[in-house]
């Protein structure tokens, strides 16, 4: 029942999760009647994986991720975030966020709006300075530190919000469906970046996605939820290697775990 879900990671210490959720429930109590989002949600996320979390519109998955965050409270079950209460590492920036939209502020500059947390933190005006050039440079963006958000794709627009998320050197990054407005092409290309990145920084990711393929490609574990109340209906451990390059897509493993996610969506209409 409530038997977390382990997500082991031959490139990290299993023994050390860095997310541990067990038994998690949540029921938004609302005008029209408490809806219930979460159910039972157990699961071992370890240092340094890359967790996709894939489901059905309306699943729970945005709400999963904000209970890792600390932005909601769960009615029912117990979480930890570094060792500490979601909230405890929510003040402690455990994490770094990225939202569905790049969510800029279009009067300050890409270099503006990457230190306006550093800002915030009191960092010296140097170390924001070499914060900046540091996570512009991760995201392939030196050269539009002075550039307006306006000056800039969807895609540009969406890598500088990942090198906001970057800037304060959290251990884990929240994405919540990053890509989802973009073209397939600019999604691939983020893609392939995002692995990159990952690779480099040696980050733990937890990725919101709508798509089998992307979570596929990125991912050292899927974790498939059922329709609302969102349950975990299956935890797919990836045996593709750690460099991927993108024509992997047509490799058989890739189309048999891809087949897998797909049966475990059907599974959670089913059950
Ligand atoms: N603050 C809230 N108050 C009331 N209900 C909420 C709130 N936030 C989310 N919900 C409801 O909880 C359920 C889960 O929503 P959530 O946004 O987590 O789903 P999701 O899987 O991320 O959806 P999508 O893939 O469409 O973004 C939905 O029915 C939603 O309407």
């Amino acid at each position: 029942m409530s038997e977390p879900n382990p997500v082991s990671d031959p490139h990290s210490d299993p023994a050390a999760p860095v997310i541990v959720a067990n038994g998690l429930d949540l029921t938004f109590q609302t005008a029209d009647g408490p809806v219930h989002a979460l159910k039972d949600v157990s699961l071992d996320i370890p240092n340094g994986s890359f967790v996709s979390f894939i489901g059905p519109s309306g699943c729970g998955k945005t709400t999963l991720l904000r209970c890792i965050a600390g932005l909601e409270t769960p009615t029912g079950g117990s979480l930890t975030v570094n060792g500490m209460t979601a909230d405890e590492a929510r003040m402690a920036r455990a994490y770094g966020y990225v939202f569905q939209a790049a969510g800029l502020y279009p009067w300050r500059s890409i270099g503006g709006n990457i230190r306006l947390p550093l800002e915030i933190m009191g960092f010296s005006k140097a170390e924001q300075q070499e914060r900046v050039a540091r996570v512009l440079e991760l995201v392939e963006l030196t050269g539009f530190e002075k550039k307006f958000p306006w000056q800039l794709s969807g895609g540009m627009q969406q890598r500088a919000s990942i090198a906001r998320a970057l800037a304060f050197d959290a251990e884990i990054l929240l994405m919540d469906e990053p890509f989802g407005a973009l073209d397939e092409i600019v999604r691939d290309r983020l893609n392939e970046e995002v692995l990159r990145l990952w690779d480099r920084t040696q980050k733990t990711i937890c990725f919101v996605t709508h798509s089998i393929p992307e979570a596929v490609y990125l991912s050292t574990h899927i974790v498939v939820m059922s329709p609302r109340p969102g349950r975990i209906t299956d935890v797919i451990e990836s045996p593709l290697p750690h460099h991927r390059p993108l024509d992997i897509r047509d490799a058989p493993e890739f189309i048999e775990i891809a087949h897998r996610v797909r049966e475990g969506l059907r599974a959670g209409y089913e059950e």
